[in-house]
């Protein structure tokens, strides 16, 4: 296997002395690292030092607004100049709990919803070394939490709830200059859909916009709702929109059946026979337009399995074509029938090399149920329709990685990496085979640890 150190983010802590978190995205962030050198493997874990954190660690409660849970104030004067302090952004969290990517300069970066909560971290140390400031003036406080990022170019999508739209932004390795790519104006809806991630092909940018939209009442309420900071309005229907990446123009802005998602898959172009460029096929991790899986997963939920109830909702892998003939809609259909992987459908990978082109193979994690979350690692075969699963009895999977074999040339040659939670509160890192779906190995851990969202790979020089 190649040298390299696997780095996971994800909400690891959920308590500040006796009070208890409600949601799963509220955690603070956890590092985890498993780094193989000459066939063994060094495991870490550190707690990300976010201004969030260290201000709840040391005034013993909650002091910044997290995704559910907000700061309790004294009075009412404190709760008005909180909210002053949401408009500039001052409440706001940096607890970068959610990804962790490698940039092409070699900056390891932290991520969540928030722009502040981009913090850089050494990846051997798992020390927090700032934050990564963003030199330009774009202003918005959110931004996707899942950008694509390359050796040549960092993506994302930076929604903007006051003129309901996104701006599409590129920064290049060694700079922290986010240049404006174009903008989409959304087509409907008091506020632009949720954009936790967003797929590419290798010269479009798909600009999601879902009906579960950002709600400003909502993210100013002291109480969590049933959806948080969005609201679902069916009403103002689902749109994809394609921008082309070396222009900014907007090619195609389709309607398409509602839908929610977390995590696009990939996303590549269909041509015709003579090379013409005829749709964008876009896959992604599909909650059958139901988005009471985000309540799901507050942790009272996620820790009451009893082993008999069912509760996890059903996701598909639900793939959209995008026509680009100027045609008004797009089409969204299951790429597999959804039993092949247990109807649960979330946390993907795929080989990074097919990012943007046409693919087979996605990694993720469904269900064998019943169960309350994704307790499977799923392989897919988007051609055969086929799914391989690996399970055992009681854990809790998180996301499968795939890191390729050095000079491999079959898309499915590498291995894939996850942690998984045991029933007994222990853990230990397993490596698949990306090909067979194998086990390779496994490493006991000294000790358990909490559930973790988004990995990367950082390879040694
Ligand atoms: C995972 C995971 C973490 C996470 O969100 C964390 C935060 C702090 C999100 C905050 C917000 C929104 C979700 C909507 C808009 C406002 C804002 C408060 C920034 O989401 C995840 O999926
Ligand atoms: C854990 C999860 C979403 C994570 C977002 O980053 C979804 C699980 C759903 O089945
Ligand atoms: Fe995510």
């Amino acid at each position: 296997m190649q040298k390299g150190t696997y780095l996971r983010n994800g909400p690891g802590l959920w308590h500040i002395e006796d009070y208890n978190f409600r949601h799963l995205f509220d955690g603070y962030a956890t590092l985890v690292k498993l780094q193989f050198e000459n066939g063994r493997l060094i495991a870490g874990h550190r707690q990300i030092e976010s201004e969030a954190y260290k201000a709840a660690r040391k005034n013993k409660k909650v002091c910044f607004r997290e995704f559910s849970e907000v700061p309790k104030y004294e009075n009412f004067m404190a709760y008005v100049g909180d909210i002053a302090k949401l408009f500039s952004g001052a409440s706001l969290t940096d607890n970068a709990n959610t990804g962790v990517v490698k940039l092409g300069d070699g900056r390891v970066v932290c991520l969540t919803e928030t722009q502040k909560g981009s913090l850089v971290i050494d990846p051997n140390s798992l020390e927090t070394l700032g934050r990564l400031e963003y030199s330009d003036s774009l202003g918005g406080l959110i931004h996707s939490a899942h950008p694509i990022v390359t050796d040549a170019e960092f993506l994302t999508l930076l929604p903007d709830l006051v003129n309901p739209g996104y701006l599409v932004v590129r920064m290049e390795p060694g700079t922290n200059e986010r240049k404006v790519i174009g903008r989409v104006n959304c087509r409907n809806g008091p506020a632009p859909g949720w954009v936790h991630s967003f797929p590419v092909t290798e010269h479009y940018v798909v600009v999601p916009e879902m009906p579960l939209r950002y709600c400003a009442q909502n993210l100013l309420r002291a109480e969590p709702t049933p959806l948080y900071k969005f609201e679902w309005h069916p009403e103002s229907k689902a749109f994809l929109h394609v921008m082309c990446k070396a222009s900014g123009k907007i090619v195609a802005s389709v309607e398409v059946p509602l839908f929610v998602t977390f995590h696009f898959i990939n996303a590549y172009e269909e041509e015709d026979e003579d090379g013409r460029v005829t749709a964008i096929i876009a896959d992604c991790c599909e909650h059958n337009a139901d988005a009471t899986i985000l309540d799901q997963l507050r942790l009272q939920n996620l820790r009451s399995f009893n082993g008999n109830d069912d509760l996890l909702p059903d996701a598909r892998v639900g793939r959209f074509t995008i026509p680009l003939d100027g045609s008004p809609y797009g089409k969204l259909e299951s790429a597999l029938e959804p039993d092949e992987h247990g109807r649960g459908m979330d946390m993907c990978s795929i080989n990074p090399t097919k990012l943007g082109k046409k693919y087979r193979y996605a990694y993720a994690c469904g269900a064998q149920r019943p169960c309350h979350f994704p307790n499977t690692l799923t392989k897919l075969d988007l051609v055969k329709k086929k799914a391989k699963n690996w399970h055992e009895a009681g854990a809790v999977p998180s996301e499968p990685f795939f890191v390729a074999r050095p000079g491999a040339t079959e898309e499915d040659d590498g291995v894939v990496i996850s942690l998984i939670s045991e029933k007994n509160g222990n853990g230990y890192a397993l490596l698949l085979d990306g090909s067979t779906f194998e086990e390779i190995a496994r490493a006991k851990l000294p000790y358990g640890l909490p559930y973790g969202l988004h990995g990367c790979w950082v390879p040694k020089e």
